[in-house]
């Protein structure tokens, strides 16, 4: 038995968020992900890292090159019209991604996305041939107070349509309190709530419960990932501020190629 991560039949999948940071000049950290990934530090896994929208069309040449996967941070759920300031899933394509992420808990806090405005979104995401990564999570208050499952369990029935598949959907599980907190829930507590995900998704929607990715995001770091990734049902991670830095970053997604070199 080795140290490495979980196994199954799903290919892992690290995505970085970069959220409200990142200039041109940052660009050369993406280009450093891209060459690393490219001469196969990640392993099976594959990479992903989702831009602020300005730096999408500039990174795309290298990202396409390398075979790392381009995403959007957030998207509106029609195609075009009188929505100032918004970006559409047909733009984000349009840039040269081909994932976006919605439903982060800063979107949902920050600008009121209920899970019905998620699912539109989603929705938008797949029309335009988009991967969403929906983001799924509790609070601090919401787990004392024993809430997490059913609070998850909501947000997953109300977030996902009925459209979905394993190619156009992952779940991201992200408990609010261990966003750039450094901290993170139990192991245990982890695989409780992967494997509760999976299972839900099977009740809803029972032809995708086995093949959807369900990544782990909140503090991943490279000294916590090899154990983060080795949970049951943790199908990768969503990283965010350790995304910034290719070093970080493929660090983390350096855990996919040591357990292949270790297995
Ligand atoms: O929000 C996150 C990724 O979407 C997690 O952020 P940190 O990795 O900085 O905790």
């Amino acid at each position: 038995m080795t140290n490495g991560p979980s196994r199954s039949e799903r290919r892992p999948l690290v995505a970085g968020n970069w959220k409200m940071n990142g200039l041109r000049k940052d660009l050369v950290e993406a280009e450093k992900i891209c060459v690393a990934a490219a001469a196969g530090e990640a392993g099976e896994a594959e990479v992903v890292i989702c831009l602020p929208a300005t730096l999408l069309i500039s990174a795309a040449p290298a990202c396409h090159a390398a075979g790392v996967g381009l995403g959007g941070q957030h998207c509106h759920g029609e195609p075009k019209g009188p929505f100032t300031g918004d970006l559409s899933a047909e733009m984000l394509r349009d840039a040269g991604a081909s994932y976006v992420i919605l439903g982060h808990s800063e979107r949902r806090a920050g600008h009121n996305e209920g899970n019905a405005a998620v699912r539109e979104k989603t929705r938008g995401a797949f029309r335009a041939g988009l991967t969403a990564i929906v983001c799924v999570g509790e609070t601090r208050g919401q787990r004392e107070a024993g809430d997490a499952l059913p609070i998850v369990g909501s947000q997953l029935t109300g977030s996902i349509p009925g459209e979905a598949t394993p190619q156009n959907l992952v779940i991201a599980y992200e408990p609010v309190w261990a966003i750039g907190t450094g901290l993170t829930p139990t192991l245990r507590d982890i695989a409780e709530m992967h494997r509760f995900i999976r299972e839900r998704v099977g009740v809803d929607l029972p032809r995708i419960r086995d093949g959807i990715r369900i990544l782990y995001g909140g503090s991943v770091k490279p000294n916590n990932a090899a154990d983060l990734m080795r949970v049951p049902n943790v199908d990768g991670a969503l990283v965010g501020g350790a995304s910034l830095t290719a070093k970080d970053f493929m660090g983390i997604a350096g855990v996919y190629r040591d357990y292949c070199l270790a297995s």
